[in-house]
């Protein structure tokens, strides 16, 4: 097959498994509902609980945040602040814009550092701002002029970022620069009932207006990307109604409404495993890369529209989180959130094969990822400082553990933009903020913690880092790493000449059959365990010719679905080759799944879709003409006798109807070999009649390779039988021949009177006829051979004894006999040597 031929055999694959993914997801349109609706049902309980739920009214306990005003009593001068170091630009800045917004005068007090100012200079103020060179001038000050100044500031430091018109102003005058935090002194004057009669407490008013302005200078200046945090010594202050302690716990409802869809995915992707669909795809020539891209790509665009959702939901809602945070950031947060949670769904499906399992762990992840999201919402940014900055060996290890899970980056991110937004009302947070570390800039100067952008970034290697790990596991699952080369053993001794004759006729350079067996051998290896490795065929070879079918009998274990694994491409052998229509199975696959189609053991049903969805699925897979492929469904759905059907669901189905459509299934595309594994397995009699007419039909032109439990099916259908057991091949031949060889020559049924009575039938039946087996009971019934060269007269004289114990009403023996030619039935059992009783 070309490169070309591959690709678009591989889009062909990606097309038709989305188009299933899409029909099954449109189908099941209510668990579709509730895995689109999770995120719009979690958002709208945080809104109740964020609006109505313990929300502290603070508005009535708003402060005024503008200086209250001074009154001249004194001196006949007031002033409403003092502030220093007046000389510094940081300062007059912020002095400036808390000058504008209370409508005040600023004015600059110059004084030698160390003396009392000159009190001349302020005769006839009423009002207004001055500044003062030090700390040290502003206490000489009041205590010169008691009860003049309202209240004084004293800026201490301010963040290293701070800059004025985009510099940095170095500010000396401030003394320690190098630090992140803002920080200042307020001095209130609530001492004297000469001005303030009677005393009142300003300080929530006068901290309150500087640190409005503050943030009115920083909201105002786009060279600032992030608020200073600020400290000062007087009473904390709460001024805005806005702020409420609940939204910071919305990550917990974010985190739900995203999970919702990790834990149906598990689901999803478990189910077909569990059903084997999967299996059953890659049997029928499905590629594996294009199933799993294909559910990538699903369950990709499911997480986005989860997203979307969420999105406008928490905007229509109003919360702040969503209001305050640019739309790109959220989007790549939510989604790289989802689809980090998605490939790691993935990765753990490599090892969960029931969907019970899948839905307890999807559960586990969502309880206990609901606890931690709850704790890193509530510990805000300290959890991470101590995640990320404490150095021990124990935390080195809980940072590789967390780092492996896409909640914790998740919570980082959602922690920043908290941290940000909360700050103040108008704060947004936007993508610049992506390369700040704003946790580690409330702590000091380390900055181990990363970015937000960074952790936006691990969640895009968790991506790659899960898909990576599946991929690598499915390869190594499928037999990726073994080489693709057909290695020959010794013919190994058979103790039946047949099985020796077919072998070495299959192992005949010259010989063209159309399906070609050679020296295949398969070892399941527990790598964990070497010693516990199942040899589940050991040197199989055979022939089968055109027209024919070929049965495949052996109890279970025997190495049958084995068989048709390898003949179908499931699995690589450990040794050996087969040729179909001279393709070999090891070197080319891809050209005996062209020509192959397989009934599998499990049908491959998607009970959301139709038998004419499924058979349109496989007719497009199988390669059939568009022209062609009406004619083609309609004549198979007629063979089946599910015409009438064609349209209905599968789920609507009983097990007989599902069985005929999988037969259907195979017939498509004029396969010239079909795989059949147990395909009358749970069938009524007529539905097994439908079949085998169906397969009587179709041999001719074809080979058919048939397993069953059913000796009576292999008998009516079979040309060619085989018999396997524990991984070899032991018997080969026609149904005559094996009755021939290995029957009893005749066999007896007793039916007897009660279970205490079968010792002494048994003792009856082998001492009256030499050379007699009981061969086996099922409840009362009891079967013995004997070989048909048994003297004739000890079988009359046995019948008569049999036929007068009958006839006796008051025998407690017998209620009836019946004798027959030997079936496969008893070729089987005394070829694969089982016990004589069950
Ligand atoms: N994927 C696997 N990994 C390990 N062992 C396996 C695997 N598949 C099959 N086996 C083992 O290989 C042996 C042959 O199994 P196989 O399914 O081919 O038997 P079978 O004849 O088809 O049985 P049944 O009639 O029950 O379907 C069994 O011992 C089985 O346990």
């Amino acid at each position: 097959m070309s490169v070309n031929e591959r690709i678009l055999r591989e889009f062909l694959h990606l097309k038709l498994l989305l188009k299933k993914n899409f029909l099954v997801s449109i189908r099941s349109y209510f668990s579709t509902i509730i895995e689109l609706l999770s995120p719009i049902v979690f958002v709208l309980i945080f809104f109740i609980i964020y609006n109505y739920g313990g929300r502290v009214d603070y508005s009535s306990k708003t402060y005024q945040d503008s200086l209250p005003n001074c009154i001249v009593s004194v001196e006949n001068r007031c002033i409403d602040l003092i502030f220093s170091p007046m000389d510094s630009p940081c300062t007059v800045e912020i002095m400036k814009v808390l000058a504008k917004n209370n409508n005040m005068e600023i004015y600059n007090y110059p004084t030698d550092t160390g003396l009392i100012p000159d009190m001349n200079k302020t005769i006839g103020f009423k009002g207004g701002i001055i500044g003062i060179d030090s700390v040290n001038s502003t206490q000489q000050f009041i205590l010169a002029h008691p009860n003049v100044t309202l209240a004084a500031v004293n800026f201490l430091n301010f963040p290293i970022n701070f800059t004025i018109n985009g510099v940095t102003p170095n500010d000396s005058l401030i003394g320690v620069v190098d630090r992140t935090a803002l920080s200042f002194n307020v001095f209130l004057n609530i001492s004297s009932n000469n001005q303030f009669n009677p005393p009142v407490d300003y300080s929530i008013e006068v901290t309150t207006s500087i640190q409005k302005a503050i943030y009115d200078y920083y909201s105002v200046n786009n060279n600032i990307k992030q608020l200073p945090t600020i400290t000062f010594d007087a009473n904390p202050f709460i001024q805005f109604s806005s702020i409420n302690l609940i939204s910071l716990f919305g990550g917990l409802f974010y985190y739900c409404g995203i999970m919702i869809s990790f834990i149906f995915l598990l689901y999803k992707v478990a189910f077909e495993k569990e059903n084997n669909l999967k299996q059953g795809m890659v049997m029928m020539g499905l590629s594996r890369s294009m199933y799993w891209f294909s559910w990538v790509l699903t369950s990709f665009t499911i997480d986005l529209l989860i997203c979307l959702i969420m999105i406008a939901i928490g905007s229509i809602c109003k919360l702040p989180f969503f209001l305050g945070t640019n739309f790109l950031v959220l989007l790549l947060n939510f989604f790289l959130f989802a689809i980090s949670s998605s490939s790691m769904a993935f990765f753990m499906v490599s090892f969960i094969g029931k969907t019970k399992t899948a839905i307890g762990i999807g559960m586990a992840f969502f309880i206990v990822g609901s606890g931690v999201q709850l704790t890193f919402n509530s510990m805000g940014s300290i959890i991470f400082q101590i995640i990320y900055q404490t150095d021990s060996n124990g935390a080195a290890f809980a940072r590789v553990i967390l780092f492996l899970l896409p909640m914790f980056h998740f919570s980082k991110v959602l922690s920043d933009i908290n941290d940000k937004i909360q700050s103040y009302p108008s704060s947004h947070f936007t993508l610049s903020d992506l390369s700040e570390n704003l946790s580690g800039a409330e702590y000091g100067m380390d900055f181990k913690i990363p970015t937000t952008g960074q952790s936006l970034g691990f969640m895009v290697v968790l991506v790659v880092i899960y898909l990576f790990l599946s991929a690598l596991i499915e390869y190594t699952i499928s037999g990726g790493f073994t080489p693709k080369t057909a290695k020959h053993i010794d013919v190994p001794h058979f103790n039946d000449p047949d099985v020796t004759n077919a072998t070495y006729k299959a192992l005949e350079p010259s010989n063209k059959s159309p399906v070609i067996i050679r020296g295949l051998s398969k070892t399941y290896t527990k790598f964990l365990r070497p010693s516990k490795s199942v040899h589940a065929i050991k040197y199989l070879s055979l022939d089968i010719q055109k027209g024919s079918v070929l049965g495949l009998l052996g109890s279970n274990g025997a190495g049958k679905t084995t068989t048709i694994g390898i003949l179908t491409g499931l699995h690589n052998p450990t040794t050996g080759d087969a040729l179909i229509y001279g393709h070999s199975i090891v070197k080319d696959i891809d050209s005996v799944r062209k020509i192959t189609s397989v009934v599998p053991q499990h049908d491959i049903l998607w009970l959301e879709l139709s038998a004419m969805e499924h058979l349109h699925l496989f007719a497009e897979l199988k390669g059939v003409p568009k022209s062609e492929r009406d004619f083609q469904i309609a004549k198979v759905l007629e063979q089946v006798k599910l015409t009438k059907v064609a349209n209905d669901r599968c789920s609507t189905f009983s097990g007989g109807m599902k069985r005929r459509l999988s037969v259907a299934m195979a017939c498509i595309g004029e396969p010239k070999i079909i795989f059949m594994d147990e395909p009358s397995t749970g069938l009524d009699p007529a539905s097994k009649r439908r079949i085998y007419s169906l397969i009587k039909d179709i041999k001719k032109e074809k080979v058919i390779i048939l397993t069953s439990h059913d000796m009576q099916e292999i008998d009516v259908l079979c040309d060619n039988i085989v018999i396997m057991d524990n991984g070899y091949m032991i018997c080969n031949g026609n149904s005559l021949q094996l009755k021939t060889k290995y029957g009893e020559g005749f066999s007896v049924q007793v039916i007897a009177k009660s279970l205490e009575v079968v010792g002494e039938i048994v003792n009856f039946v082998t001492s009256s006829l030499p050379n007699c087996r009981f061969l086996k009971q099922s409840a009362l019934q009891l079967s013995f051979g004997f070989p048909v060269n048994t003297d004739p007269k000890i079988i009359v004289n046995f019948f008569k004894r049999l036929e007068n114990i009958t006839k006796d009403e008051n025998n407690t023996l017998m209620r009836d006999w019946s004798i027959s030619h030997s079936n496969m039935d008893d070729v089987f059992l005394k070829v694969t040597q089982k016990p004589k009783s069950q």
